[in-house]
């Protein structure tokens, strides 16, 4: 189960200009990339109601909805061209394949979002199932993602793998029973990613089958 933002694409373009579009859209002041980072990995409406914090909407509750439906439109629209798939990416992919193992995308972005970025992107052909944020009732840190992807792929959670680049793609494991490697390179919420505990960290998603 591979994670998605901050793992195998980074996404902070593609986020920032969405949402700088959608806060054009709502007359509200632009928000800087580096700001968004440590507000990604928890989904879309927790990203969008950061933001909007951050800039000082007030009334947030209430503007959400139009916030959400603006993102939504600016997203698909740009998705992809403000984004880069990391390096060793596609090696570290095309090595777990040769060794016939089956894989899922596990995210928490929008699968509306997630099909597309992955085809744009070349990725999609790796992957035997994709699942978003929005593909069962609740969302990583929460096991329940892992634990339908593992049913997905016909597999025992102890035997599952989990890749990804964030405290919410560990918590998610932990509690699923999956074990779970890191990528250094990622968001983590502003956090080191050696403060999060996992079987191994890597710089590279090239070296994970050695
Ligand atoms: O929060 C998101 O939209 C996506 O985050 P993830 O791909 O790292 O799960
Ligand atoms: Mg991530």
């Amino acid at each position: 189960m591979i994670d998605l933002d901050g793992t195998m694409v980074n996404t902070l373009g593609d986020f920032a200009e969405a949402l700088n579009r959608m806060l054009a859209d709502l007359q509200l002041p632009a928000v800087a990339p580096q700001a968004i980072e440590n507000m990604v990995g928890k989904g879309s409406e927790h990203l969008i109601r950061s933001v909007l914090a951050h800039v000082g909407a007030r009334n947030i509750d209430e503007m959400y909805p139009q916030a959400w439906q603006r993102y939504e439109h600016h997203y698909l629209v740009i998705n992809g061209q403000f984004a880069d798939v990391y390096p060793g990416v596609l090696e570290g992919l095309e090595q777990l394949k040769a060794m016939g193992l089956r894989m899922a995308c596990l995210t928490n972005k929008p699968l509306s979002f997630a099909q597309p970025l992955l085809a744009a992107k070349g990725l999609d052909g790796f992957f035997d199932c994709v699942f978003g944020g929005d593909s069962f009732p609740r969302k990583k840190p929460d096991p329940m993602p892992l634990v339908e992807t593992c049913k997905a792929l016909g597999s025992m959670p102890a035997r599952t793998l989990m890749v990804g680049d964030s405290s919410n793609d560990a918590q998610a494991a932990h509690a699923a029973g999956c074990p779970v490697v890191l990528v250094s390179y990622g968001y983590n919420h502003g956090q080191p990613i050696s403060t999060v505990d996992a079987t191994a960290y890597l710089d590279s998603l090239a070296q994970l089958v050695a």
